[in-house]
Protein backbone atom coordinates (compact mmCIF):
# COMPACT_ATOMS: atom_id res chain seq x y z
CA UNK A 1 0.00 0.00 0.00
CA UNK A 2 1.19 3.79 -0.79
CA UNK A 3 0.56 5.19 2.89
CA UNK A 4 1.09 9.08 1.81
CA UNK A 5 -1.41 8.54 -0.91
CA UNK A 6 -3.81 6.50 2.07
CA UNK A 7 -2.80 9.57 4.25
CA UNK A 8 -3.87 11.84 1.77
CA UNK A 9 -7.45 10.67 1.17
CA UNK A 10 -8.35 9.72 4.99
CA UNK A 11 -7.59 13.46 5.48
CA UNK A 12 -9.15 14.69 2.89
CA UNK A 13 -12.36 12.95 4.38
CA UNK A 14 -11.90 14.72 7.65
CA UNK A 15 -10.65 18.09 6.19
CA UNK A 16 -14.54 19.63 7.32
CA UNK A 17 -13.56 19.04 10.66
CA UNK A 18 -13.75 21.82 12.81
CA UNK A 19 -10.80 21.31 15.35
CA UNK A 20 -7.84 20.83 12.93
CA UNK A 21 -3.39 20.77 14.23
CA UNK A 22 -2.58 23.03 11.61
CA UNK A 23 -5.56 25.97 12.69
CA UNK A 24 -4.86 25.29 16.37
CA UNK A 25 -1.59 25.99 15.93
CA UNK A 26 -2.19 29.17 13.93
CA UNK A 27 -4.38 30.10 16.91
CA UNK A 28 -1.87 29.64 19.33
CA UNK A 29 -0.33 32.75 19.96
CA UNK A 30 2.89 31.09 21.77
CA UNK A 31 5.16 29.87 18.59
CA UNK A 32 7.85 27.82 20.42
CA UNK A 33 6.28 24.42 21.82
CA UNK A 34 6.82 20.65 21.82
CA UNK A 35 5.20 19.06 18.68
CA UNK A 36 2.01 18.41 19.09
CA UNK A 37 -0.08 14.94 17.46
CA UNK A 38 -1.39 14.87 14.05
CA UNK A 39 -5.19 15.19 13.43
CA UNK A 40 -5.29 10.90 12.72
CA UNK A 41 -3.83 10.93 15.73
CA UNK A 42 -6.49 13.06 17.49
CA UNK A 43 -9.00 11.43 15.61
CA UNK A 44 -8.48 7.79 17.02
CA UNK A 45 -7.84 9.35 20.82
CA UNK A 46 -11.39 10.47 20.13
CA UNK A 47 -12.66 7.23 18.97
CA UNK A 48 -11.77 5.53 21.63
CA UNK A 49 -12.64 7.88 24.25
CA UNK A 50 -16.34 7.52 22.84
CA UNK A 51 -16.40 4.17 22.93
CA UNK A 52 -14.54 3.39 26.14
CA UNK A 53 -16.02 6.36 27.99
CA UNK A 54 -13.06 7.33 30.52
CA UNK A 55 -14.32 9.45 33.74
CA UNK A 56 -11.00 10.13 34.27
CA UNK A 57 -7.58 10.74 32.01
CA UNK A 58 -4.21 11.52 32.56
CA UNK A 59 -2.25 13.15 30.09
CA UNK A 60 1.83 13.24 30.56
CA UNK A 61 3.08 15.95 28.44
CA UNK A 62 0.38 18.70 27.51
CA UNK A 63 2.56 21.06 25.12
CA UNK A 64 -0.04 23.99 24.10
CA UNK A 65 -2.94 21.52 24.35
CA UNK A 66 -4.43 19.60 21.29
CA UNK A 67 -3.99 16.56 22.35
CA UNK A 68 -6.09 17.49 25.77
CA UNK A 69 -8.43 19.72 23.92
CA UNK A 70 -9.23 17.00 21.33
CA UNK A 71 -9.79 14.48 24.27
CA UNK A 72 -11.68 16.58 26.30
CA UNK A 73 -14.12 17.72 23.37
CA UNK A 74 -14.84 14.15 23.42
CA UNK A 75 -15.52 13.50 27.36
CA UNK A 76 -17.72 17.12 27.37
CA UNK A 77 -20.61 14.75 26.13
CA UNK A 78 -21.04 12.57 29.40
CA UNK A 79 -19.13 14.45 32.33
CA UNK A 80 -14.96 13.15 32.30
CA UNK A 81 -12.29 15.06 33.48
CA UNK A 82 -8.69 14.92 32.48
CA UNK A 83 -5.53 15.70 34.86
CA UNK A 84 -2.35 17.09 32.53
CA UNK A 85 0.88 17.42 33.22
CA UNK A 86 3.35 20.14 31.47
CA UNK A 87 6.69 20.47 33.11
CA UNK A 88 7.50 23.98 30.94
CA UNK A 89 5.53 26.76 32.76
CA UNK A 90 5.23 29.27 29.75
CA UNK A 91 4.13 26.17 27.42
CA UNK A 92 1.36 25.50 30.17
CA UNK A 93 0.20 29.12 30.43
CA UNK A 94 -0.45 28.83 26.72
CA UNK A 95 -2.33 25.52 26.80
CA UNK A 96 -4.65 27.07 29.79
CA UNK A 97 -5.36 30.23 27.09
CA UNK A 98 -6.21 27.39 24.52
CA UNK A 99 -8.34 25.44 27.18
CA UNK A 100 -10.42 29.07 27.65
CA UNK A 101 -10.91 29.48 23.84
CA UNK A 102 -12.16 26.38 22.97
CA UNK A 103 -14.78 26.28 25.93
CA UNK A 104 -13.35 23.32 27.71
CA UNK A 105 -11.29 24.37 30.50
CA UNK A 106 -13.87 22.74 33.11
CA UNK A 107 -12.96 19.13 31.78
CA UNK A 108 -9.10 20.13 32.38
CA UNK A 109 -7.05 20.04 35.18
CA UNK A 110 -3.61 21.47 34.55
CA UNK A 111 -0.55 20.64 36.40
CA UNK A 112 2.61 22.07 36.43
CA UNK A 113 5.87 19.78 37.44
CA UNK A 114 8.26 17.02 36.31
CA UNK A 115 6.29 14.35 35.14
CA UNK A 116 7.51 11.62 37.34
CA UNK A 117 7.38 13.88 40.72
CA UNK A 118 3.79 14.72 39.76
CA UNK A 119 2.54 11.15 39.23
CA UNK A 120 4.55 9.80 42.22
CA UNK A 121 2.75 11.75 44.66
CA UNK A 122 -0.77 10.40 43.11
CA UNK A 123 -2.84 7.99 44.82
CA UNK A 124 -5.96 8.14 42.54
CA UNK A 125 -6.97 5.80 39.65
CA UNK A 126 -7.10 6.49 36.16
CA UNK A 127 -9.80 4.73 33.18
CA UNK A 128 -7.18 6.36 30.26
CA UNK A 129 -3.54 7.20 30.62
CA UNK A 130 -1.83 8.95 27.27
CA UNK A 131 1.86 9.15 27.27
CA UNK A 132 3.49 11.92 25.11
CA UNK A 133 6.21 13.13 27.35
CA UNK A 134 9.15 15.16 25.87
CA UNK A 135 11.75 13.03 27.58
CA UNK A 136 11.20 9.62 26.02
CA UNK A 137 13.16 7.66 28.33
CA UNK A 138 10.01 8.38 31.25
CA UNK A 139 8.33 6.22 28.97
CA UNK A 140 9.61 2.94 30.36
CA UNK A 141 10.34 4.45 33.30
CA UNK A 142 7.00 5.39 34.51
CA UNK A 143 5.49 1.82 33.29
CA UNK A 144 5.26 0.71 36.80
CA UNK A 145 3.94 4.37 37.35
CA UNK A 146 0.87 3.57 35.01
CA UNK A 147 -0.07 0.40 36.48
CA UNK A 148 -0.49 1.22 39.58
CA UNK A 149 -2.45 4.45 38.63
CA UNK A 150 -4.70 2.76 35.78
CA UNK A 151 -8.04 1.54 36.57
CA UNK A 152 -8.39 -3.07 35.36
CA UNK A 153 -9.58 -2.38 32.10
CA UNK A 154 -8.34 1.06 31.81
CA UNK A 155 -6.40 2.06 28.55
CA UNK A 156 -2.47 3.33 28.20
CA UNK A 157 -2.25 5.03 24.60
CA UNK A 158 1.51 5.94 23.95
CA UNK A 159 2.27 8.64 21.41
CA UNK A 160 6.03 8.33 19.40
CA UNK A 161 6.42 4.91 19.47
CA UNK A 162 7.14 4.13 16.26
CA UNK A 163 10.39 6.08 16.06
CA UNK A 164 12.83 3.35 16.25
CA UNK A 165 12.42 3.09 12.71
CA UNK A 166 11.62 6.15 11.47
CA UNK A 167 13.91 7.81 9.37
CA UNK A 168 13.77 11.87 11.06
CA UNK A 169 17.25 12.93 8.77
CA UNK A 170 18.43 15.64 11.55
CA UNK A 171 15.59 17.20 13.07
CA UNK A 172 16.46 15.81 16.37
CA UNK A 173 19.72 16.24 18.31
CA UNK A 174 19.24 13.10 20.84
CA UNK A 175 17.21 10.96 18.31
CA UNK A 176 19.08 7.52 18.71
CA UNK A 177 18.90 8.22 22.85
CA UNK A 178 14.83 8.80 21.96
CA UNK A 179 14.75 5.93 19.66
CA UNK A 180 16.52 3.40 22.07
CA UNK A 181 14.26 4.92 25.06
CA UNK A 182 11.16 4.17 22.68
CA UNK A 183 12.66 0.66 21.80
CA UNK A 184 12.95 -0.57 25.40
CA UNK A 185 9.18 0.92 26.09
CA UNK A 186 7.88 -0.80 23.02
CA UNK A 187 9.75 -4.65 23.96
CA UNK A 188 8.76 -3.63 27.69
CA UNK A 189 4.76 -3.53 26.59
CA UNK A 190 4.74 -5.94 23.81
CA UNK A 191 5.56 -8.65 26.64
CA UNK A 192 4.08 -6.79 29.69
CA UNK A 193 1.34 -9.67 31.30
CA UNK A 194 -0.43 -7.47 32.47
CA UNK A 195 -1.59 -5.38 29.10
CA UNK A 196 -3.10 -6.66 25.97
CA UNK A 197 -1.79 -3.78 23.32
CA UNK A 198 -0.67 -3.28 19.85
CA UNK A 199 1.03 -0.55 17.77
CA UNK A 200 -0.66 1.48 15.17
CA UNK A 201 0.88 2.93 12.41
CA UNK A 202 -0.34 6.33 12.72
CA UNK A 203 1.07 9.62 13.98
CA UNK A 204 3.87 8.55 14.89
CA UNK A 205 3.43 5.26 16.25
CA UNK A 206 0.73 5.11 18.59
CA UNK A 207 0.43 2.21 21.30
CA UNK A 208 -2.92 1.30 22.19
CA UNK A 209 -2.63 -1.09 25.53
CA UNK A 210 -5.88 -2.07 27.79
CA UNK A 211 -4.56 -3.04 31.09
CA UNK A 212 -6.20 -7.09 31.56
CA UNK A 213 -8.44 -7.52 34.50
CA UNK A 214 -7.38 -10.47 35.81
C1 LIG B 1 5.19 16.10 22.45
S1 LIG B 1 4.85 17.42 23.53
C2 LIG B 1 3.18 17.10 24.02
C3 LIG B 1 2.17 17.36 22.91
C4 LIG B 1 0.71 17.30 23.34
N1 LIG B 1 0.40 16.02 23.95
C5 LIG B 1 -0.21 17.52 22.15
O1 LIG B 1 -0.29 16.64 21.29
O2 LIG B 1 -0.89 18.57 22.10
C6 LIG B 1 5.76 16.92 24.94
C7 LIG B 1 5.73 17.88 26.12
O3 LIG B 1 6.33 17.21 27.24
C8 LIG B 1 6.93 18.20 28.08
N2 LIG B 1 7.90 17.52 28.95
C9 LIG B 1 9.15 17.06 28.63
N3 LIG B 1 9.71 16.43 29.68
C10 LIG B 1 8.81 16.50 30.70
C11 LIG B 1 8.78 16.02 32.03
N4 LIG B 1 9.81 15.33 32.54
N5 LIG B 1 7.68 16.28 32.79
C12 LIG B 1 6.62 16.96 32.29
N6 LIG B 1 6.58 17.44 31.03
C13 LIG B 1 7.65 17.21 30.23
C14 LIG B 1 7.55 19.18 27.09
O4 LIG B 1 7.76 20.44 27.70
C15 LIG B 1 6.52 19.18 25.94
O5 LIG B 1 5.66 20.28 26.04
Amino acid sequence: MDFAKASAYIESLYEKRKLSQKQYIEDTELKNFGPVVDDDVARMLQVLITMARPRKILEIGTSIGFSTVSMAKAIKHYGGTIVTIEMDAEVAKQAAKNFEREGVKEQIELRIGEARTVTSGMNEEFDLIFQDVGDKKLYGEMLEDYIRLLKPGGLLIAEDTLFPVFDFGSEYDDLPQMCESLDIFNKKIADCPQFESTLLPIGDGLTVAVKRTS
